[in-house]
């Protein structure tokens, strides 16, 4: 064979191909572990979207501490240890803004320019607004609000408890951060509001990543509530501060808005109603129904309360910020129900390449966290499946400090602004509630169903409380 044979196109494309393969198997050897399937672009999209929470449990047991899944297009590296867990809230190149504006765009139409030039000046406005300095303005107005819902709910009744949750906070919570008497009293418009953000809720993963004509009744409910929004934003943004109030969260909220975009107000409004009800709600359900499947915590529970408001459950009791101090063990039960129940994952997206162990996590992967599987950590967690409120003991609350390894409010730069303000109300309306009625659940303590993986998980099946006014 002379040397021009040896350099015939036929030999060229062969060895190019080899080149080629070798490079992209060692660039792969040096990325994380990839689950992909063999379908183009869906990937292990078909095993992953059965049940995502367990999926992932089983991909870190099968493939150690950091892996990737490619499903429907997108790569997702799952970090669940240390090392990694410290990139995802420390690195400079990773990036929570870039991960989460798409989302917020399906989900609420937030345009891309709007939401990077306004998303860190109202992230600090709320953490200002719900920050540790500035709840104690919330209870007082908090315990009203839910003594005006616990009046409906009679003397006694079985109820789902889910529903018996919602009742209560819904309202409470978009009369304190909206407007007082923006949520609906008229029973219809009431049951046309749950029926709505019931459906907005729970196909909201979905709706984050899917295009919206594929989910006919979730894009309908999305339209219904955006038509609310736009009916009331003028009452809202007008509504003059209560004596000694001073604007609502929201108010402030629409002030910045419309210093960049007034006609995405009430897309806004419809992002606050979804962060600040989402994960709240169904809190409030573990919370109790964890407490009253405890024979020994709700014994105890129900002493602490007695202990600072008497036993009758006929006053109308104010809850004041001493009082939720004497009442540390109700605080303690609140974050254990969320380390138990805490989302499947938060996210960010890798903006430059970055060594974890010994893998380079490529730019444009999403960087997953899940603090639902890390909270099963027994390192950080002895006996992690167990609702064990005292362990809350070592933790410094007085400092605002919560226990290592715990992140069910995200972490870094952009953690939940408004986790102050969901302690605080789940705290008082799990004291009114037990204060005023004798509780006990029905049905055995559900399951987390494992069908989503954004925000907290929601019971699988239904769960019963028959409640009884104590006298
Ligand atoms: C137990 C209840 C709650 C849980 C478990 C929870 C959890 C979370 C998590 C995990 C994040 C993402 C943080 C990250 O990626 O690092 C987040 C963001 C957020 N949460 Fe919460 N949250 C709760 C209640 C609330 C409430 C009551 C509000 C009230 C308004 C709220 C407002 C927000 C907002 C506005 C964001 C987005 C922050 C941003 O854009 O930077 N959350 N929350």
């Amino acid at each position: 064979m002379g040397v021009m044979e040896f350099f015939s196109p036929g030999v060229i494309a062969v060895l190019g191909s080899c080149v080629l393969f070798l490079f992209f198997r060692w660039k792969n050897l040096r990325g994380p572990p990839c689950i992909q399937g063999w379908v183009p672009w869906i990937g292990a999209g078909f095993e992953f979207g059965k049940a995502p929470l367990e999926f992932i449990e089983k991909a870190r047991i099968k493939y150690g501490p950091i892996f990737t899944i490619f499903a429907m297009g997108k790569r997702m590296t799952f970090v669940t240890e240390e090392e990694g867990i410290n990139v995802f809230l420390k690195s400079k190149h990773v990036d929570f803004e870039l991960a989460v504006q798409n989302p917020v765009y399906n989900t609420a139409w937030i345009p891309k320019n709007v939401f990077f030039s306004l998303h860190e000046k109202l992230y600090v406005l709320m953490k200002g607004k719900m920050g540790t300095f500035s709840t104690h303005q919330f209870t007082g107005q908090l315990s009203e609000a839910f003594h005006e819902q616990l009046e409906d709910l009679g003397a006694r009744g079985t109820v789902d408890l889910n529903d018996f949750v919602r009742h209560l906070l819904y309202p409470a919570t978009v009369n304190t951060l909206f407007k007082k008497g923006l949520f609906p009293t008229d029973e219809r418009k009431i049951k046309e509001f749950y029926q709505h953000f019931k459906t907005y809720d729970e196909g909201f993963e979905y709706g984050s990543q899917l295009p919206e004509w594929l989910l006919r009744n979730w894009s309908k409910s999305k339209r219904w509530l955006l038509t609310l929004f736009e009916k009331n934003i003028d009452e809202i943004k007008a509504h003059k501060s209560v004596a000694g109030h001073s604007r609502t969260l929201v108010q402030a909220v629409l002030d910045v808005v419309e210093t960049e975009s007034r006609q995405h107000s009430p897309n806004y409004g419809l992002l606050m109603l979804w962060a600040s009800l989402a994960n709240a709600a169904p809190i409030a359900f573990w919370t109790l129904a964890f407490v009253l499947a405890h024979p020994e915590v709700h014994k105890t529970v129900l002493e602490a309360i007695s202990s600072v408001f008497g036993t009758t459950g006929k006053d109308k009791i104010k809850v004041s910020d001493d009082d939720l101090k004497k009442l540390l063990l109700i605080k303690w039960c609140v974050l254990e129900a969320i380390r138990l129940r805490a989302p499947g994952i938060i996210t960010r997206k890798v903006v430059k390449p970055i060594k974890i162990l010994s893998h380079t996590v490529p730019p444009g992967d999403l960087l997953m966290v899940s603090p639902f599987w890390l909270h099963r950590n027994p390192k950080y967690f002895l006996e992690p499946d167990s609702f064990k409120p005292e362990r809350w003991k070592e933790a410094n609350l007085d400092k605002n400090a919560f226990l290592d390894g715990f992140m069910a409010f995200g972490g870094g730069k952009f953690q939940c602004p408004g986790r102050w303000f969901a302690l605080l109300e789940i705290q008082i309306c799990i004291i009114l509630v037990l204060y005023k009625y004798d509780c006990s659940l029905l049905d055995p303590l559900p399951k987390q169903s494992c069908l989503h993986l954004v925000g907290v998980p929601q019971p699988e099946g239904r769960c019963r409380i028959e409640y009884k006014q104590r006298t």
